[in-house]
């Protein structure tokens, strides 16, 4: 039989919580939390239930400094529970201005300052740790315009009548339930951590906010405290993921080694499952396409909560039966074939489903899936703009392109991109094809040009870094990582259709226009028509643009980055 350790009495909110918990449990009711961890440490218990947060109260401070001293138990797991708060007292038609004195716990006097305020301005509050005996004296001795602030069941149980219900509404307390041993990883997790007292050191929370930032993990609570004796700073921290996840851990290592400095000055209170306040209107995404960039979206999904079922060519499972157990479809296969998909399984959705294209080219498909889906199915666009070997999204771009039809499915799967730290940028179908003609589809095809160049002429690639200038450099790493990923990634791209075309097919004739005008030594027109292209450049595009190209001179210059 499992045995909870919590704050008494019987029916307080405590006690519902370790009921909610485990409805066969015995519950050991306690005064004061650190009796719940004494409890739990020297076995009398195998869980601690101890209140952290109240919707309405905000933290619970005193368990900040309980769970600081916490030795052998773990942060394990969470109970979230709604608080109805009442008032009992003698009388059910008890008048409440004439009320003088309110019994009850000093954080329910908090939950209900505006009930208090309102009705009872000028009755004395008087907490009490040991709630049931004072009930019980209330009664017996039968004290007339006396009130008691708690649960229904306390009241009831005290044999008093009750006045009133529900004085603080949306009242919720998270409770941590604290075990022996640690939590298993659920793939939805979140994990509490807290700093020792901290040395003065400037820039130190900004710097261990920062180790979080740059491995995409999200920051769910962040809090500080000044240790009563040294009165220096203490960090509280909880975190998504995990304190084995290899992200979590890295970050953890970091903070306590190279950041703070040192050992030991971090301390893991426990990892437990994500304990969810938000209304997610998404349970499940399935995908059509199974390749890299599928695979990829879908850990990030599972990692916040959602379901996700994948399809591929070779799959037992077929598109047809996934898309009636999903509420989004993500169409996520190669961009000649992402229309031809559509065409096929468009119009099976239904209405309330919504259909993401993640997809390299953005008129055209859109235009199959306004045409394919029903009036009520969601339709939108995301292109991220990063490929499957990044870590993470944070800072790197997406262009969302919503439809008429993009609603509030489409906006869930962009808070999830908002979320974790994507740069989205909404576009036209046109704009974003144009655009795409810019920064994909022309310089791929100059990089595949350009590598085609050097090999016909044989060029030794040893003597491209011997020869090279800082401005030829960019060429070159373009050119490297073009054919250092999937080659079909870059065919598409190339092959993609719509605006795009048009920027390579004007490159082209702008190429042979300078290639003339360079073979005739036309050196003055050239210089005009460098001159009139600047004049199109904007001053902060040019100035912003050097600062970065001499950051990357700088980093390309360090030995460390020269080819050997
Ligand atoms: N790989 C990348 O760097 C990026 C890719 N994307 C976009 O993601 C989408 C998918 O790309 P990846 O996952 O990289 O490709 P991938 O080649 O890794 O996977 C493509 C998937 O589509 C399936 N597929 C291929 N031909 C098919 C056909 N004729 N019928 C049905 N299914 C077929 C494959 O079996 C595979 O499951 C593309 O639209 C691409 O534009 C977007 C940003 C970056
Ligand atoms: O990492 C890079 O350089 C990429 O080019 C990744 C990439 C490939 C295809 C896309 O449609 C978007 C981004």
């Amino acid at each position: 039989m499992t045995v909870i350790a919590t704050l008494g009495p019987q029916g307080s909110d405590g006690y519902q919580a370790a009921r909610q918990y485990d409805p066969q449990a015995t519950v050991l009711l306690y005064n004061h939390i650190p009796d719940l961890i004494a409890a739990l440490s020297d076995g009398r218990a195998d869980f601690a239930f101890v209140p952290v947060y109240n919707t309405r109260e905000g933290e619970v401070r005193e368990y900040f400094r309980v769970l600081e001293g916490l030795e052998q138990g773990h942060w394990i797991d969470n109970v979230v529970l709604p608080i109805n708060v009442s008032l009992g007292g003698i009388r059910s038609d008890q008048r409440l201005d004439q009320v003088r004195t309110i019994i009850g716990r000093s954080t329910v006097f908090r939950q209900c300052e505006e009930f208090i305020s309102q009705h009872m301005p000028d009755a004395t509050l008087v907490s009490v740790r040991d709630l049931e005996a004072a009930a019980l004296d209330m009664r017996d001795k039968c004290h007339e315009h006396q009130v008691l602030i708690d649960t229904e069941e306390v009241i009831n149980r005290a044999g008093l009548s009750l006045i009133a219900r529900e004085l603080a509404p949306y009242n919720r307390t998270r409770f941590a339930v604290i075990g022996r041993y640690s939590a298993a990883q659920t793939g939805y997790d979140a994990t509490a951590i807290m700093t020792r007292p901290l040395a003065d050191r400037v820039g130190l929370l900004v710097d261990i906010l920062n180790e979080f930032t740059r491995r995409g993990i999200n920051i769910l609570d962040l809090r500080s405290e000044n240790d009563i004796k040294t009165q220096k700073l203490q960090i509280y921290l909880e975190v998504e993921g995990h304190q084995q996840s290899p992200m979590v851990e890295e970050a953890l290592t970091y903070i306590e080694n190279k950041v703070i400095q040192v050992k030991q000055s971090l301390k893991i209170l426990g990892s437990f499952p994500r304990v969810d306040m938000r209304i997610k209107r998404i349970k499940t995404f399935g995908f059509i396409g199974s390749g890299a960039m599928t695979a990829w979206f879908a850990e990030k999904l599972r990692g916040e909560g959602y379901q996700t079922i994948v399809c591929g060519r070779t799959s037992t499972l077929r598109p047809e039966e996934m898309i009636e157990r999903v509420d989004v479809v993500l169409i996520c296969v190669p961009i000649s074939v992402t229309a031809a998909m559509i065409r096929q399984y468009g119009g099976l959705l239904r209405d309330g489903q919504a259909l993401i294209l993640l997809a390299g080219e953005s008129e055209s498909p859109l235009q199959t899936a306004l045409e394919t889906t029903a009036t009520g199915v969601e339709v939108m666009l995301v292109h991220n703009l990063w490929g499957p070997q990044a870590a993470t999204m944070k800072d790197k771009n997406v262009a969302v392109v919503r439809t008429r039809k993009s609603g509030s499915l489409c906006s869930e799967f962009e808070s999830f991109l908002y979320k974790y730290g994507a740069e989205i940028h909404l576009d036209s179908p046109e704009k974003h094809d144009t655009l795409m003609g810019v920064s994909q589809k022309l310089p791929t095809a100059i990089s595949v040009a350009l590598a085609m160049t050097l090999a016909e002429h044989r060029i030794d690639f040893s003597d491209i870094d011997t020869h090279s200038t800082l401005t030829s450099l960019y060429g070159v790493l373009s050119m490297a990582r073009v054919h250092n990923q999937n080659p079909r990634t870059y065919a598409e791209i190339m092959a993609t259709g719509g605006q795009g075309e048009k920027i390579v097919a004007s490159f082209i004739t702008h190429l042979q226009q300078i290639a003339n005008l360079a073979q005739h030594s036309r050196i003055d027109q050239l210089c005009e028509i460098i001159a009139e292209n600047k004049q199109a450049m904007p001053p902060f595009f040019l100035k912003n643009k050097m600062r970065q190209a001499r950051a990357v001179d700088a980093v390309l210059s360090d030995i460390g980055f020269k080819g050997d």
